[in-house]
């Protein structure tokens, strides 16, 4: 058996030509959405990710604003230029690139941001509007998984689902997405504290791998059938490397590819908080 690949690229695809009909319709109004990034030093990862996410606007025809700072900037200093896109008319949304240098307060400058410029869903405000399951700008990964999930009609209500990973991004978010009313899955959070992760990981319907582990989902811990998702980015070598083994694709019953599954989803999904947000301002 060789799984059903849950295509990201070509999914995202659809949600930009969406979008770019949407941004068109906006601009005739006179409204040009506009994204900002504040990315803090030199990750290598993080500058290939805000760079896609720029490259992303231009295509769909956001505006976009870029702040990059040495990775020696002091907090006063990432503040003053969060605090300067709050002010921006240009800027409708906006996000702060994650990870940020440990010397910095993470929670402080995620809390200083506008909510209703928070293009990532990750103002705690934004959090707790999802805890409370009312409407809220929904973090882009979890988002982009459900999505694709729909996408390829994997059924979510009433599946098992173990997310291994408890990050803010990712895990911690999505079993807070995937256990509202309207998904009604049950989620099994699973992290490094977690033992019996096999155990878990083999009696889900649904696998979401964000862990950051290379080859952590192996191909005996995964039940025959299940939906496998990949969103672990180790570089080896200098090439990508997920938390899912290569041979899960012979049991699983649909596999992400990695490049190409999870991250071209979150990328869409930022963009669609942008245009939701100018949408609603409107
Ligand atoms: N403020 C945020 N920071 C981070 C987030 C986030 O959602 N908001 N998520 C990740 C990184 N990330 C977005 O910022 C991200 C990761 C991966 C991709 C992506 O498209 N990956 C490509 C491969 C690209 C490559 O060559 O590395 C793929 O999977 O096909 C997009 C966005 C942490 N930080």
């Amino acid at each position: 058996m060789s799984a059903v690949k849950l295509d990201g690229k070509a999914t995202a695809a659809k949600i930009k030509a969406d979008l770019t009909t949407r941004v068109a319709a906006l601009k005739e109004r006179g409204i040009t959405p506009g994204l900002g990034t504040v990315l803090v030093g030199d990750d290598p990862g993080s500058q290939i990710y805000v760079a896609g996410k720029h490259r992303d606007c231009a295509e769909v025809g956001i505006a976009s604003i870029r702040v990059d700072l040495p990775a020696s900037a002091t907090q006063a200093e990432v503040e003053a230029a969060i605090d300067e896109l709050n002010a921006s008319p240009e800027c409708t949304g906006y996000i702060v690139q994650l990870p940020l240098p440990r010397h910095l307060d993470a929670m402080a400058l995620l809390e200083r941001m506008d909510p209703a410029k928070d293009a990532d869903g990750l103002h705690p405000i934004n959090l707790g509007r999802l805890v409370h399951m009312v409407d809220a700008p929904l973090p882009c990964t979890p988002h982009g998984i459900v999505l694709l999930l729909q996408e390829y009609g994997v059924p979510i209500k009433g599946a098992e689902v173990a997310v291994v990973g408890r990050g803010i991004t990712v895990g911690r978010s999505l079993g807070l997405l995937l256990t509202r009313r309207s998904e009604n899955a049950t989620v099994t959070l699973c992290h490094t504290g977690t033992q019996d992760l096999a155990g878990h990981v083999r009696r889900a319907d649904i696998v979401v791998a964000a862990a950051g582990v290379p080859d952590l989902i192996t191909r005996d811990m995964v039940k025959p059938g299940a939906a496998v998702l990949d969103v672990g980015v180790s570089r080896v070598n200098g090439k990508i490397a997920g938390d899912v083994a290569l041979d899960v694709a012979e049991v699983a019953g649909f596999l992400t590819p990695n490049p190409g599954g999870v991250g071209p989803m979150t990328r869409a999904l930022l963009l669609s908080n942008v245009v939701e947000a100018a949408e609603r301002a409107q």
